[in-house]
């Protein structure tokens, strides 16, 4: 996959730069009564122009949902979404707009020449085929049927479908799912063309490294509300890369108090911690208590260390 040069339309991301999309306290529900799932709740974002964001969550967090919100796709039961200043279902506005969500739609039997055509057609200044070919690296691939390609072949396609447009603002949902290594790399230097170019870029995401390669700002979400929000060094920062656990008379207390610790909670002998990185924390445990045992460093599940942001855990302390 190649990247694009593309021209350059706004100055680079600043807070002078302008609001391309929004959410105003944004909330969605689903059904009626007991049966009801509140997918997102009072969600404030916005996305300005020459910025990369990420929505980064575990599955059923309300990313899909928020980005639905964005597009027009779905409307908030409660709370506003705007996108280029207007209401996100208005044709104007989605003109401006490319997107490539999960649900594609795409008829099996046309060709990819044929449907990045289709796409092309419908907006007033489409991007040259030959750029939607290079960005979305589909050298070769353009007389073949779409049912017959691939997974990540047609995640490919449908990136060039949401780039038809020449759109101002592009919205991923979990773009490289289902890519390979080298197509996942070559997708985020196109990602970052598009941002580098003054389009505003949001992707949704579950991994952390993903968010921490791309993005200029990134929301974390848990269960339909932001957890944390900031750079991605902020966000690294505060989210627990590791477990460490060991037996040991340490206090909770004071394990609170040793470098990067989001969570200490005791289980018996068995002092369990949660920190953005294992060595500080091995360090100052043995420094405190050489005679500890039995540790071990184990990688906490993505819902862990979600969890371990929020701040209605109860405090162990
Ligand atoms: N059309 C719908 N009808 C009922 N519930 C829905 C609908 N769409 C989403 N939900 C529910 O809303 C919640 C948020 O879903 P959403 O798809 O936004 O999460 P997500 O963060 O995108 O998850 P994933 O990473 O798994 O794609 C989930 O509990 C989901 O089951």
């Amino acid at each position: 996959m190649t990247t694009t040069q593309q021209t350059h339309r706004h100055p680079p991301t600043s807070h002078d730069t302008p609001v391309l999309a929004e959410l105003l306290g944004a909330s969605k529900q689903f059904g009626r009564g007991p049966a009801t799932v509140r997918a997102v709740s009072g969600l404030e974002l916005e996305v300005r122009s020459g910025e990369l964001l990420a929505l980064l969550g575990p599955n059923g967090a309300g990313k899909s949902t928020a980005i639905g919100m964005l597009t027009g796709l779905t409307a908030p039961t409660s709370g506003r979404a705007r996108l280029f200043g207007r209401d996100p279902r208005d044709v104007s506005a989605r003109q401006r707009l490319g997107a490539m969500l999960q649900a594609s739609g795409v008829p099996d039997t046309l060709r990819v020449r044929e449907l990045l055509t289709q796409f092309r057609g419908y907006y007033p200044e489409p991007l040259p085929m030959a750029q939607i070919v290079a960005a979305a690296g589909l050298d070769g691939l353009e007389g073949r049927m779409f049912g017959e390609l691939s997974g990540g072949q047609q995640r490919r396609v449908l990136f060039g479908i949401a780039l038809a447009g020449d759109p101002d603002l592009v919205v991923f949902d979990e773009p490289t799912t289902g890519l390979d290594v080298e197509a996942r790399r070559g997708l985020w230097a196109t990602l970052r063309d598009l941002a580098r170019s003054g389009r505003g870029v949001v992707l949704t995401t579950h991994y952390l490294e993903e968010a921490d390669a791309l993005a200029d700002r990134i929301v974390v979400i848990d269960r339909g509300v932001v957890i944390a929000q900031g750079t991605p060094a902020e966000i690294k920062a505060r989210v627990p890369g590791r477990r460490v656990r060991a037996r040991t008379s340490a206090s909770l207390t004071v394990a609170h108090q040793w470098p990067g610790v989001a969570r200490a909670s005791r289980e018996g002998p068995w002092l369990e911690l949660l920190a953005a990185s294992a060595e500080p924390v091995l360090r100052a445990l043995l420094d405190l208590d050489p005679s500890a045992t039995e540790v071990t460093v184990t990688e906490p599940s993505l819902e862990e260390a979600f969890l371990a942001l929020t701040h209605d855990l109860e405090d162990p302390r």
